[in-house]
């Protein structure tokens, strides 16, 4: 904590979106920052802003036009932030940071969403220069504003020095409800309460949580997508009707931040039109890899995450925007009845069921990935401490996050959400409707892939036997890959020689 003379606690580099709105926090929270950015002006902004919001008082953000500037600023050892993209950028601002002098005592902080394994390497490539640490952030523009859910993770050294500034600055829940606590004004700070911040483990894991995190992100959002287009194309619901029925569902058990802000994209009128302007915006998403990079993990660590991978090819569809409208003239749709008013408020009931389970089925795929990166990293993840995280300020925010955290607490080695008592029932209780929602929208013509694919998760997961066995004859038939037998010790192993006279099996 500092005066205006003194020198800077925090140097921060980056001042976009998420910078300069992290820089304002720490100010808030009583840290005087010395500031930088490539873009001068995205400095001067920052200043214009600390400016405004404290009345022409003492300036708590000090503008740097140079590395050496921001190094000289700060107080010994340095503490440095960067928010800057992803990628080599980062390797870029850490080369310059050593050009302009930084030391082995110096902790320099990765916030922006990097690939986890560059953070392994960063950790070692800069051990000589300066302590190499990340902590991955979420909650877009507000919540690095207001309070992010932060996922810190490296030097444990490192984080002794982080963690009363990042627990000053992180989202804030209720200890007892989990649920929480707002904070919405400029100045304004929450003490109490436990922050949305904790340490994940060694380098690289926080950057994996977040991926995790984003990769469910891409799947809730798509789920509520497709509910939308169900609602929209097969119902025939107006924009507002659907932002009333997802208001109701925001009061339930589909309390979440993306629920919330779905309605207030979906009653939005375009000033320009007058139209709802979700009827405007081009149907092309945008993907800045993060979703991409947890449906490869899930492939390459072999754990199934198909609810995902499934949010990303839809990303995937979507951009095929040209293509569409050639196919959308060529190939036919289904036959569709009417429905009656009270067939519609049915499948309406039945979509939040199956909205539900799916997106239970979508966190048990990301929490399982999360285990098995963990056990072949050795990072010993706490899954019910980044459920708790997960309560606040980052953007799958959901009251949901509390059953999660109620699970791992219940078996903090639970290696499934499934086999979890509260999730079973639940699952167990609504999956009739998320059935006949799925088989609904599917004759209706309507693509609900995410939804659909949570549920066959859900019916494998049930599946004692899967056709897995087929598959292994054919394995075997066309390859000799060969065969284990249900009624023969598992270190077995078989072969038909498929093409010889009587096929004879032998063990090989
Ligand atoms: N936006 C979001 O909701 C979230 C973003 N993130 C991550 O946080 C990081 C920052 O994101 P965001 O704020 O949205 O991005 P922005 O592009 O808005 O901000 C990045 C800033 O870094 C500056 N910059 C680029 N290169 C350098 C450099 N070599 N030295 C100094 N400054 C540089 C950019 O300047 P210029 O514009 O001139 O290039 C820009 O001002 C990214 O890794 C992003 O993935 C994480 C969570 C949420
Ligand atoms: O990390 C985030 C939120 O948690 C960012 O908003 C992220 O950029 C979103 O990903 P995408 O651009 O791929 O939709």
């Amino acid at each position: 904590m500092s005066n205006n003379t003194s020198k800077c606690d925090i140097g921060f580099v980056g001042l976009g979106v998420m910078g300069k709105n992290l820089v304002l926090n720490l100010a808030d929270n009583g840290y005087k920052i010395a500031a930088f950015d490539l873009d001068s002006e995205k400095v001067a902004a920052a200043i214009q802003q600390d400016v405004l919001e404290t009345n022409n008082q003492a300036p708590r953000v000090i503008g740097c036009s140079s590395y050496t500037e921001l190094l000289s600023k700060l107080k010994a050892p340095h503490l440095i932030v960067l928010s800057v993209p992803a990628g080599e950028i980062v390797d870029q601002v850490c080369q310059n940071l050593i050009g302009a002098g930084i030391q082995p005592d110096d902790i320099v902080i990765d916030t922006g969403n990097s690939l986890w394994t560059d953070t392994v390497k960063r950790e070692s490539v800069y051990k000589d220069n300066f302590i190499f640490f990340s902590s991955a952030v979420s909650g877009g523009e507000v919540g690095a504003r207001f309070g992010p859910a932060l996922m810190p993770s490296g030097s444990e050294y490192a984080w002794t020095r982080v963690k009363p500034i990042w627990s000053a600055i992180a989202a804030k829940v209720d200890a007892v409800t989990g649920k929480p606590i707002e904070r919405t004004e400029p100045g304004q700070i929450i003490e109490e309460g436990e922050p949305c911040a904790d340490y994940i483990g060694p380098a690289g894991s926080g950057h994996y949580v977040k991926m995790v995190h984003n990769g469910i992100e891409y799947a809730d959002m798509q789920m509520i997508c497709e509910a939308y287009h169900v609602l929209r194309e097969g119902l025939q619901y107006s924009c507002d009707e659907i932002a009333d029925i997802f208001s109701q569902w925001n009061e339930g058990v589909l309390d979440s931040y993306l629920m919330g802000i779905s309605v207030e994209v979906l009653r939005h009128k375009d000033p320009e039109t007058g139209s709802h302007l979700v009827d405007l915006i081009l149907d092309k998403a945008g993907q800045k890899g993060t979703g991409l990079w947890t449906a490869v993990s899930s492939l390459e660590v072999g754990c199934p995450a198909p609810t995902i991978s499934q949010a990303v090819y839809a990303r995937s569809i979507s951009s095929f925007k040209e293509l569409r409208q050639q196919t959308s003239k060529t190939l036919s749709a289904p036959q569709v009845e009417r429905f009656t008013e009270e067939k519609k408020l049915e499948m309406v009931t039945q979509l939040h069921d199956a909205l539900y389970c799916a997106k239970i089925c979508a966190y048990a795929q990301g929490f399982q990935l999360m285990k098995l990166a963990s056990v072949e990293q050795n990072w010993n993840l706490n899954f019910a401490s980044i459920a708790k995280i997960w309560r606040s300020g980052c953007i799958i925010r959901a009251a949901f996050l509390q059953s999660i955290t109620d699970a791992f607490e219940r078996d903090y080695k639970l290696e499934n959400l499934l086999l979890d008592s509260f999730f079973s029932e639940q699952l167990s209780q609504y999956q009739q409707n998320w059935r006949f929602a799925v088989a609904k929208a599917t004759m209706m013509g309507i693509p609900i892939g995410a939804i659909s694919s949570s549920l066959s998760y859900y019916d494998s997961m049930r599946c004692d036997v899967l056709p897995a066995n087929l598959l292994q004859g054919q394995r075997d038939y066309f390859g000799a890959h060969t065969f284990k037998r249900i009624d023969k010790p598992v270190t077995q192993k078989f072969h038909v020689h498929w093409t010889e006279p009587g096929r004879p099996i032998k063990q090989v």
